[in-house]
């Protein structure tokens, strides 16, 4: 048994905590995976490394409407697989490399399991290995969900962890779920040539999102993609070398390979909490924290996907920066603010949404004023021969104070961070749209065209 003064499991966010505010501590990092985690391996960077491919060749492929003459595009998928993972996997060594270069830290390449309070057992290898620390940091992150029509049909499936890895790009790509993950994935492997069929039992495709961002998305979708809606898989089973998904309505679709993308849950199920007085939600699975992202469990503190009710990136680095200064400075700790998160969606169009929903300020009863307009509107969205963009914002009119904004169209991601900004700070849509000075024609004119169709008393 080795004591430590902080115990990590978890690369992901968690990594980040440690930093040197904490060269004077002896240290435990365990990771069973890749150094990392999600976002850095199989999430977020190389889903937009190659997100961000697909939009040149987007771009390539609509050359005509701006009367430049290209070719049809090819997208080199190993190639494109080889420039992703060649960077990312060698920044996963280095990173791993890095802590076990340190002095005051001990990384262990295995699965950890509480035994007890602040005590957990690491497997590692053929090996048990026992360790306790006063602190430690759960940051284990979560795993797709896989329905159990397939998982026990024993089809062949992929999700988010081995898709992007593939060797060959699928030719037709069935995707199991209308969510984030589906519409980044559903885009990639259309610009490789898939032939894509979506299956989503919700009415909508990116369900939780602004009604006019969903309505236009699933629109386009549709135009774009075999789109199954309001439909739930019963069983599937091969058919030669193909999948087959058996459909509520009685009818099946094909393909040659299947994504499934229905969500994503906690890593609680074998973690032992229940050994080291950790709480943990039942109907959710995750680890009940505070504000301070304390657990249940004294010393104990947990932060990103496997604790958190927002599952993004930017949510768990701010709870990694709660948990590293208030291991570092216990009389005076901070907490983790979860009032304005942005979220944004990298398909072709990008979506960039902060704040509330229309129909969530309708179903509150809260009074608003809806400003909207289309990226047609604007010089910069003529330049780009925009169609279907828009960007829209929801504000109190008596106060002017801003709501909610939905940004649908080129650079929407980025572009949304005026919003978030104002919103941060309480800069109301009055003095947003009056004070600010907007570089013409910058797209940004679109956020200052639709403050200005707000309906202020
Ligand atoms: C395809 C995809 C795209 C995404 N894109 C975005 C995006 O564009 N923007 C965004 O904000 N978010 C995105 N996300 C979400 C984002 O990746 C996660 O919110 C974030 O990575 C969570 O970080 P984490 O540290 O909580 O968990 P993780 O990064 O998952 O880290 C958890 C680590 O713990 C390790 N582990 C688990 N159990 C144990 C154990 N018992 N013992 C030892 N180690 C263990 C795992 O191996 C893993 O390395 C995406 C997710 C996916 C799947
Ligand atoms: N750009 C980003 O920020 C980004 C990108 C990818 C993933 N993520 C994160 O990862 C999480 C997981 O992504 P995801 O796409 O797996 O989940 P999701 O929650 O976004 O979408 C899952 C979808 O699958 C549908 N679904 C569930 N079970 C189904 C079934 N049996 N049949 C048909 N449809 C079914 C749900 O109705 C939902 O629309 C996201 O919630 C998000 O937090 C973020």
């Amino acid at each position: 048994m080795t004591h430590y003064d902080i115990a990590l499991i978890g690369t992901g966010s968690g990594n980040m905590v440690i930093d040197s505010r904490f060269d004077d501590k002896s240290i435990v990092i365990v990771e069973k995976g890749q150094f990392g985690g999600t976002c850095l391996n199989r999430g977020c960077i190389p889903s937009k490394m190659l997100a961000y491919t697909t939009e040149v060749a987007d771009t390539v492929a609509g050359s005509e409407r701006f009367d430049v003459s290209a070719s049809d595009p090819d997208v080199h998928w190993k190639a494109l697989r080889e420039r992703v993972f060649g960077r990312l996997d060698e920044n996963e060594a280095s990173g791993r490399e890095g802590r076990e270069k340190s002095d005051n830290i001990t990384v262990l390449a295995g699965t950890g399991t509480f035994t007890g309070p602040r005590a957990l057992r690491v497997r590692v290898g053929d090996d048990d290995i026992e360790i306790t620390a006063d602190k430690v940091v759960v940051a284990v992150g979560g795993h797709p969900v896989v329905p159990p029509p397939i998982a026990k049909s024993g089809v062949r499936y992929h999700t988010s962890d081995d898709i992007m890895r593939l060797d060959e790009a699928p030719r037709r790509l069935l995707v199991l779920g209308g969510g984030y993950i589906a519409a980044e994935l559903a885009h990639v492997f259309a610009a490789t040539g898939a032939h894509i069929t979506v299956v989503e039992s919700s009415d909508n495709l990116l369900g939780p999102h602004d009604e006019s961002v969903t309505e236009a998305f699933t629109s386009i979708a549709q135009q774009r993609y075999d789109v199954r809606l309001g439909t739930s898989v019963t069983g599937a089973h091969m058919s030669g070398d193909d999948i087959v998904l058996e459909l509520d309505d009685g009818s099946e679709v094909t393909g040659d390979t299947l994504l499934v993308a229905a969500g994503r849950k906690p890593n609680t199920d074998d973690l032992g909490c229940e050994h080291a007085g950790i709480d943990v939600d039942e109907d959710s699975g995750r680890i009940v924290v505070d504000d301070q992202q304390r657990t249940s469990a004294d010393g104990v503190y947990a932060l990103g996907d496997v604790s958190s009710p927002i599952p993004l990136k930017h949510v768990a680095n701010r709870e990694a920066k709660t948990v590293a200064h208030n291991l570092a400075n216990p009389s005076s700790p901070i907490a983790t603010d979860h009032d304005l998160v942005p979220s944004a969606v990298f398909t072709e169009p990008q979506i960039g949404s902060i704040g509330k929903t229309e129909q969530q300020l309708r179903d509150a009863g809260t009074r608003y004023t809806a400003g909207r307009k289309d990226y047609s509107d604007v010089a910069y969205g003529w330049a780009m021969e925009d169609t279907t963009g828009f960007c829209k914002i929801l504000a109190d009119p008596a106060s002017g104070k801003i709501l909610g904004a939905h940004v649908f169209g080129p650079q929407a991601a980025s572009l949304v961070h005026v919003l978030v900004v104002a919103m941060q700070f309480d800069i109301d849509a009055r003095r947003l749209a009056s004070d600010t000075y907007w570089a013409h024609p910058a797209l940004t004119e679109i956020i200052e065209n639709t403050l200005n169709e707000l309906e202020l008393d």
